[in-house]
């Protein structure tokens, strides 16, 4: 028997991220793009529901859009779109389970087993974040490093106090206020795993490139 104790996908809530400004994109609501004819977000939403008990998503905009996915929409109490931390806040400050996880909407081919990942590192290291570490390129040149995807995160339900705090205080930084917590990374560069499963679309360009993988 593990010395720790486990975390269960009915443990877990997914929050859906969609409330960014989507600038690279032109202002667009990126989460509702069209990606191989339905929206970017509902993509990852449907990758995201097996792996968690409960599911809401985190908008700014069209909320009708969003809530017509099925699940609960919680907009930023923070105000003038200060980055992903007001996400995680909207869910943190909505979440009945002891965890959260959070996946971005614009990473439609993100791993099957994610949630089962993350939450094994988290309780055998008893930690309160789990967070991605994924290979990206480099230079441009072919080269492929490991790098943190901190949107790919499984968060105790209890750092709520700390990141109201934190952002209370005008923190805006999700790797700052992540390394204030007692952090395990994830590496998601095993065999058989998808080289391109962190792949995600911040303009159009990016957007058709992944619809044609
Ligand atoms: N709630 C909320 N989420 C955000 C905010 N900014 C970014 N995000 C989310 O964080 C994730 C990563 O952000 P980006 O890839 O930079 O997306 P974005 O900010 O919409 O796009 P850009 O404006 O081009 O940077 C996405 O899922 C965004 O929806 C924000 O101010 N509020
Ligand atoms: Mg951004």
């Amino acid at each position: 028997m593990p010395a720790h104790a486990s975390i269960a996908s009915a443990d877990i809530t997914g929050l859906l991220l969609a409330g960014g400004r989507g600038s690279r994109m032109g202002g667009v609501d990126k989460g509702l793009q069209p990606f191989n004819g339905e929206p970017l977000a509902l993509h990852a939403m449907r990758r995201l529901a097996p792996q968690v008990g409960t599911l809401m998503v985190n908008a700014n905009r069209n909320l009708a859009e969003y809530e017509a996915f099925g699940a609960p929409v919680w907009p930023d109490s923070l105000a003038d779109y200060p980055g992903p931390l007001a996400g995680f806040l909207a869910g943190l400050e909505h979440c009945a389970t002891p965890w959260l996880l959070t996946v971005p909407c614009d990473t439609p081919l993100f791993p099957p087993d994610l949630a089962a990942r993350l939450a094994e590192a988290a309780a055998a290291s008893q930690a309160d974040i789990a967070m991605v570490v994924a290979p990206e390129p480099a230079d441009g040149g072919g080269t492929v490093e490991l790098r943190p995807q901190p949107v790919f995160c499984l968060l105790r339900a209890s750092l709520r106090e700390s990141l109201l705090r934190y952002t209370a205080a005008g923190g805006r930084k999700v790797h700052a206020w992540i390394a204030q917590h007692r952090t395990v990374q994830v590496p998601f560069d095993r065999p058989g795993d998808a080289p391109d499963a962190f792949f995600n679309a911040n303009t159009l360009a990016e957007l058709h490139a992944l619809e044609n993988r």
